[in-house]
C-alpha cells in the first residue's frame, strides 16, 4: 500500500514520554512547530502503561522536573507514577504540544539528495492498523529513550515450566501473587521492588542474582537524599572519590551485603551509572525484608522446571509463577538507518555531554543515562540549537 505522505514544517520528534514532551514544549517555546510521534496510545507510555501501582519517583522531584515547569506545591518529595503522569499531563497541556498517537516509527533515513528526513510510520491502533505515513522534514528528533524494549533472556527449560512468565513491565501489583512463590530474576531497581511489593501482598519472593554484582545505596541517610548528597559532593571531588564516599557511606549504613549474598562491583556507583548505564539499586526497603528472611537471594537459574527452577548450585527451587526483572534496551538500531551515530546497542557514540547533536539535522534527547535530568539538559539544548537553525532558515526563505 502506497504511503500517505506528511511534509513537517519543523522537526520531527520521535517518542512522547519526557524527552519528547519537553524538547516539543521547549521547541514550541521558541516558536518552532513540532510533529511529534508516539507508538502507543498515550503520553509517557513507560510511565501509564510498563509501571505498577506503587512505583515512586526515587530521585527528589526537582532532580525529575522538566524544563520550564517545577511540581505543584504539595507534591512529596518522592512523587507517585500517578502524580507524575499527572504532571506530565498537564505538562503537554500547557505547552500545547499534541502527539500523533499510534504511529509507530518503523525506518528514519537522510535523504541525501533532497537534504531531508524519510521517517515512517505504522498505524497501529485497532481501526486503521497497517495504514502507512511518511513524514518528511528538515531535522530529526531521537527520543524513543533508554528503556524502549524489554529485554527477555531465553531461559533453559521455560516451555517446561507450568506457571506464568512475565516481564515486569506488566506487573502492576503483587494482588495476584498473594500465597504464591514467585521468582523474580534480576536485582536492579524493579527486581527490588517488586519482591518488596510482593512481601506487602504477602506473596513469597525469591531474587535471583547471577553472578554479576550491584551497587545498593540507601534512597536516604538521616533524612537526605544520597543523591543529593552526591550531586554536592561532585561540586568540589571528582567523581571517583564521591564513588567511594558513597560505598563507604552505604556500607555505614547498609552494612556488608555479602553476607546476604549481594557483592559490590569493583568499579564506584556513578562511573558504572554514567559509563554502563547500570543504575545503583536506591534500597527503600527491600534489604532489611532480605535480612529478615521474607525475600530470599538466589543464585542464577540453571534451567526451569515444570514447577520451578534448578540453580546454578544445583539446588531446585519450587515457584508458582516467574517475574523478569531483567532489564530494558534502547530500540533505535532497529528503525534508525543509514547513521552511524548510534552505536549498535541504540545510545549516541559520542559520550555525554556531546551526544545530543549529530549530523545533517539529527539529534537525541535522553540517552545520556542521567535519568529525568538528563533529559531536561538535552531538550534545552536540542531545542536551542534547531530553534537557531529554523529561524535563520525561514529568514532566508521569507
Ligand atoms: C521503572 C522506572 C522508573 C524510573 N524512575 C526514574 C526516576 O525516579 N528518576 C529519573 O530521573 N529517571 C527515572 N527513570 C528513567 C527513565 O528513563 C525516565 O524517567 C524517563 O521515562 C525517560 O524518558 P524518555 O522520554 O527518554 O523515555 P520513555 O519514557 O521511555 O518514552 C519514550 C517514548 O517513546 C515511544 N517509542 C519508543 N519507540 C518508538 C517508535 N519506534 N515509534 C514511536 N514511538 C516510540 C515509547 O512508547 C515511549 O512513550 C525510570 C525508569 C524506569 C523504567
Ligand atoms: N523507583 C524507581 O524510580 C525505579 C527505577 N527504575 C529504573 O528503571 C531502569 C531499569 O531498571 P531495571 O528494570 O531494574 O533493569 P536493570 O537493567 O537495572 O537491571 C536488570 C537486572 O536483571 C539482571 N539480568 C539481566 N539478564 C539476566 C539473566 N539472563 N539472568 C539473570 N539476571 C539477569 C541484571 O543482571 P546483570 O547486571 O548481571 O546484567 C540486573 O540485575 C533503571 O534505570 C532503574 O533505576 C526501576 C524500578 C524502580
Ligand atoms: O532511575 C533511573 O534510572 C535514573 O536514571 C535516575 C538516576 C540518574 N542518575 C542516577 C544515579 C544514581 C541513581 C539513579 C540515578
Amino acid at each position: 500500500m502506497a504511503a500517505r505522505v506528511v511534509w513537517v514544517n519543523g522537526p520531527i520528534v520521535v517518542g512522547a514520554g519526557p524527552a519528547g514532551l519537553s524538547v516539543a514544549a521547549c521547541l514550541r517555546e521558541r516558536g518552532v512547530p513540532s510533529v511529534l510521534l508516539e507508538r502507543a496510545d498515550c503520553i509517557a507510555s513507560l510511565w501509564q502503561r510498563r509501571t505498577y501501582d506503587r512505583l515512586r519517583l526515587h530521585l527528589p522531584k526537582h532532580f525529575c522536573e522538566l524544563p520550564g515547569m517545577p511540581f505543584p506545591d504539595g507534591y512529596p518529595e518522592y512523587p507517585d507514577r500517578r502524580q507524575f503522569v499527572d504532571y506530565l499531563q498537564a505538562y503537554a497541556a500547557r505547552a500545547g504540544v499534541e502527539p500523533r498517537f499510534n504511529q509507530s516509527v518503523t525506518s528514519a533515513r537522510y535523504d541525501d539528495a533532497a537534504g531531508l528526513w524519510r521517517v515512517r510510520a505504522e498505524d497501529v491502533s485497532v481501526d486503521a492498523a497497517g495504514d502507512v505515513t511518511e513524514y518528511i522534514g528538515r531535522w530529526l528528533v531521537v527520543a524513543t529513550g533508554e528503556n524502549a524494549e524489554r529485554v527477555v533472556p531465553e531461559i533453559d527449560g521455560a516451555d517446561d515450566f507450568e506457571g506464568p512468565v512475565s516481564h515486569v513491565a506488566e506487573y502492576k501489583s503483587g494482588a495476584a501473587y498473594r500465597g504464591k512463590r514467585v521468582l523474580v530474576v534480576g536485582c536492579g531497581n524493579s527486581g527490588m521492588e517488586v519482591c518488596l511489593d510482593l512481601c506487602h501482598h504477602n506473596a513469597l519472593p525469591a531474587m535471583v542474582v547471577r553472578d554479576s554484582k550491584v551497587h545498593v545505596l540507601p534512597r536516604e541517610m538521616l533524612g537526605v537524599a544520597t543523591f543529593s548528597v552526591a550531586v554536592f559532593l561532585l561540586r568540589f571531588l571528582p567523581l571517583w572519590v564521591v564513588d567511594r564516599i558513597l560505598v563507604v557511606l552505604a556500607w555505614l549504613f547498609l552494612g556488608d551485603l555479602a553476607k546476604i549474598g549481594i557483592t559490590r562491583p569493583s568499579r564506584g556507583p556513578l562511573e558504572l551509572k554514567n559509563t554502563r548505564g547500570r543504575t545503583p539499586v536506591l534500597d527503600i526497603g527491600a534489604l532489611a525484608r532480605i535480612r529478615s528472611g521474607d525475600i530470599e537471594v538466589v543464585p542464577g537459574i540453571r534451567r526451569l522446571l515444570r514447577g520451578g527452577a534448578e540453580l546454578v548450585d544445583g539446588r531446585r527451587v519450587p515457584a508458582d509463577a516467574v517475574i523478569l526483572a531483567t532489564g530494558y534496551q534502547s530500540n533505535v538500531p532497529q528503525w534508525l538507518k543509514g547513521s552511524d551515530f548510534f552505536t549498535q546497542e541504540g545510545y549516541p557514540r559520542v559520550p555525554f555531554p556531546d551526544g545530543w547533536k549529530g549530523e545533517s539535522g539529527l539529534y537525541s534527547v535522553g540517552f545520556t543515562r542521567r535519568g529525568l535530568s538528563g533529559v531536561s539538559s538535552d531538550a534545552v539544548k536540542v531545542a536551542q540549537d534547531i530553534a537557531m537553525a529554523w529561524n535563520h532558515q525561514t529568514a532566508t526563505t521569507r
